[in-house]
């Protein structure tokens, strides 16, 4: 039996896949390639001595589902794949819609018809609206969500609940990431965004290797302690392994259970920039700007929840985080291409 892994070529998606090429597992990886390069399933292969299935596929083209689910014993599906730029978003609703909601019920139906129902779905810290309490908790209603790609990861998870009363087979645990940073180890595999980057180490890397001139700090004068914002970020390989952990935990889930996976603590945005140019040896200029429409000043996790349940908590720190995101941008000016 083989995972299924949406998404898979695209950053989180990478990483996992290597997880769980590395354990034995057998993975079939289904990417619309939107946002991510064939390449990166290449060099996961070469890290982890074993194959994976690709399929070039959508998870909106049914037909494509089908073929797959009648090609491949699928025992699980982890669920990546969907369009994440919260900017873009509020110019694109109904594209982010249409691809992220309407995409995920076509998923579900078709793993429906085909008897899946081991299901792992990447949330995001989002959920929680600009109003929740401080450390995010899964306690806390979710809502209030302030893009419309924060609220198709709101409505997936109203789905994914929904679901789990009607169907007793569906077993499907929400992933809430909080900010993914950092890169394999090996410097093979790493974030890649198409043109500039959106989020902030992605940024501050381009600016290390000459691609960008400068940083734009988005707001100096928030209620934090040096005045910019707060995040939890937690190293992508350790995202990675939470997934292994929750699709071993998923046999003992009733219905739909949510988790957040993020490191609990958090680190400001000169923080980081400190922290990179000390793992890099490499100045990175930047200048304080107007505040960034939507940010919140600061949040982190409660993420004892999965340390007890899913046996899961954070081993790599903020200096792992740096050195392995320059490790990656250093070997790979142009990303994957
Ligand atoms: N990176 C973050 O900060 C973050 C935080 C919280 C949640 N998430 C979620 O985690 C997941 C993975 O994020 P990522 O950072 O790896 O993004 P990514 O863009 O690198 O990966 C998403 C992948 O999905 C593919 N894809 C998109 N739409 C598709 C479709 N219709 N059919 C098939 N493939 C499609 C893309 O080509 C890409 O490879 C996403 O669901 C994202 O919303 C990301
Ligand atoms: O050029 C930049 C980019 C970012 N920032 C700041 O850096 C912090 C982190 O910003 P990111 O864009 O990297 O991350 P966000 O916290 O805004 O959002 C990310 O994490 C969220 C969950 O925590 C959601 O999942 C969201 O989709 C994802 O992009 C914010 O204070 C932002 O203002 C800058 O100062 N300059």
């Amino acid at each position: 039996m083989a995972i299924l892994v949406t998404g898979g070529a695209g950053y989180i998606g990478s990483h996992t896949v290597l997880a769980l090429l590395q354990r034995g597992d057998d993975v079939v990886v289904l990417d619309n390639l939107c946002n991510a390069s064939r390449e990166a399933i290449n060099r996961v292969e070469k890290l982890a001595g074993k194959k994976a299935t690709f399929v070039e596929g959508d998870i909106r083209d049914r037909a494509c589902l089908r073929d797959l689910f009648a090609s491949h014993a699928i025992s699980a599906v982890i669920h990546f794949a969907a369009l994440k730029a919260v900017g873009e978003s509020t110019r694109m609703p109904l594209e982010y819609y249409e691809n992220n909601v309407a995409g995920t019920v076509v998923l579900l139906e078709e793993m429906r018809a085909a008897g899946v129902f081991d299901f792992i779905f990447s949330s995001s810290a989002t959920v929680y609206g600009a109003d929740a309490p401080v450390p995010y908790v899964e306690t806390t209603p979710i809502g209030g969500t302030t893009s419309p790609y924060g609220t198709s990861k709101l409505m997936i998870e109203l789905v994914m609940r929904d679901f789990a009363f009607a169907e007793p087979k569906f077993k499907a645990i929400a992933l809430r990431y909080f900010n993914p940073v950092g890169a394999h180890e090996s410097g093979e595999i790493g974030e890649d965004p198409s043109g500039i980057p959106n989020n902030l180490l992605p940024y501050i890397a381009q600016v290390a290797i000459g691609r960008l001139p400068q940083l734009g700090v988005f707001g100096g004068d928030y209620p934090t302690p040096d005045g910019t914002c707060q995040r939890d970020y937690i190293h992508v390989v350790d995202l990675a392994e939470g997934h292994l952990k929750a699709l071993d935990h998923l046999p003992k889930v009733e219905g739909y259970k949510a988790y957040n996976l993020g490191a609990g603590k958090g680190y400001s945005v000169l923080e980081m920039i400190k922290a990179f140019e000390a793992a890099s040896g490499k100045q990175i200029p930047y200048e304080i700007k107007p505040r960034r429409d939507g940010d919140l000043a600061a949040f982190w996790a409660d993420a004892s929840l999965a340390d007890k349940e899913l046996d899961w908590r954070v081993s790599r720190g903020i200096e792992e985080m740096m050195r392995d995101t320059w490790n990656w941008q250093s070997k790979n000016p142009n990303g994957f291409r």
